[in-house]
């Protein structure tokens, strides 16, 4: 039974970014939500996905689904992260096209520009330069998936867009010791040391890097906006080929200050030792979000706020042992 709402589907939905998606479409938003799980359809499987689009007569796609991790599993499963993100972007950027699917939403990442772009990176620093060695196969791979919407957009007219998140935190994130980003690792290491009595916590790297955050009900809202733009006013601040927004918080922070903030967080009065032995990363990736700021859009939740609520739903999920990761 067709009910004339919009069909959205919403690719990724139980993870931290399509979670949050889904909540706000279904708080605010009158349409018809459709969802799969990664065990009811595996989204690198070619005919499955094809299959899944035929039948479901899908109208928007919010692409949130990705093998998605820190620097460390981003270099310890580079193959992975290359392969799987590949397969999801071509099977649903394809399918939807194939099936007429109006408009789709492909999230990448600010990973996406050169190690060395000019600080802050604006759109049109993609492609100049070379990659981060850690995140390169990802990287290589959040590209593909623009250059797709890109080309689908040019050669067949579709409405597919793109948004460029910066590192992002929130509920629903991942808390995996190793392989999770650096705000749930040391909401994790500091809230353990605090319950330990540890003398210290030591930080990965030289805590010198620089990285921008924001917190996923922005970056939802974000999406929500962009999917939502006219055909018009997305093509008159876009062009053909660089048609990805930034999606960034608008300041950056030092690893080593961040992992202070933590600490005043979570409530833990030992000290910060650093471990240079482990990567760096990019030394600093601030992008330049003026494109979206343009349209009106601005994050609400500033840093140390959304990390003390972020805390407080980690806390509870820990003590019930449901945290992920
Ligand atoms: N978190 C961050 O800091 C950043 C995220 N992004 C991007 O934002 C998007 C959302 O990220 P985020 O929400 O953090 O990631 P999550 O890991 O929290 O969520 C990703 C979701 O995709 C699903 N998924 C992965 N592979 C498949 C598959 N083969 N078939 C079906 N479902 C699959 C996962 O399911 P399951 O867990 O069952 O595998 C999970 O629910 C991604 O595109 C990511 O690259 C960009 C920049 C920063
Ligand atoms: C979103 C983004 O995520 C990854 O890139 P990244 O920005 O390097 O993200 P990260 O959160 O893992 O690290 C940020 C910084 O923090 C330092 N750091 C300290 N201590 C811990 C720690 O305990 N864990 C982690 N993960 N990092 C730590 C770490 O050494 C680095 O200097 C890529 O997957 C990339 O592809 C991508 O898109």
């Amino acid at each position: 039974m067709t009910t004339g709402k919009q069909r959205i589907f919403v690719a990724g939905h139980r993870g931290m970014v399509g979670g949050e998606i889904l909540r706000q479409l279904t708080a605010d938003h009158d349409v018809d939500l459709v969802t799969r799980t990664h065990a009811e359809l595996d989204l690198t499987s070619q005919s499955a996905v094809q299959d899944f689009f035929a039948e479901e007569k899908i109208d928007q796609v919010y692409l949130a689904a990705a093998k998605v991790g820190g620097i460390h599993a981003n270099n310890t499963y580079p193959a992975e992260f290359i392969y799987q993100n590949l397969m999801i972007e071509a099977n649903v950027i394809h399918a939807a096209h194939l099936t007429d699917v109006q408009r789709l939403l492909f999230l990448g990442s600010s990973c996406i520009y050169p190690r060395d772009a000019q600080q802050p990176m604006a759109e049109d620093a993609l492609l100049s330069g070379y990659l981060e060695a850690t995140n390169e196969p990802y990287a290589i791979a959040k590209i593909a998936g623009i250059k797709m919407c890109e080309s689908y957009a040019r050669q067949y007219g579709r409405d597919y867009r793109s948004v460029m998140p910066t590192n992002l935190y929130g509920p629903g994130d991942n808390y995996h010791p190793e392989n999770s980003h650096v705000i749930p690792a040391l909401l994790r290491r500091f809230h353990e040391a605090k319950l330990t009595d540890a003398p210290f916590v030591q930080i990965w790297g030289t805590g010198t890097p620089c990285r921008e955050f924001l917190h996923v009900s922005d970056m939802a809202r974000a999406s929500i906006y962009v999917m939502n733009l006219s055909p018009e006013i997305y093509q008159t601040h876009t062009s053909e080929m660089c048609s990805h927004i930034n999606v960034g918080y608008g300041s950056d922070i030092a690893i080593g200050d961040l992992a202070r903030l933590i600490a005043k967080v979570t409530g833990y009065q030992g000290d910060v030792t650093f471990d240079p032995t482990k990567p760096d990363g990019t030394p600093r990736k601030l992008m330049d979000s003026t494109r979206l700021r343009s349209f009106g859009w601005k994050p609400e939740i500033d840093l140390e706020a959304g990390l003390a609520s972020t805390y407080e739903i980690f806390r509870a999920e820990y003590d019930q042992g449901v945290a992920k990761g």
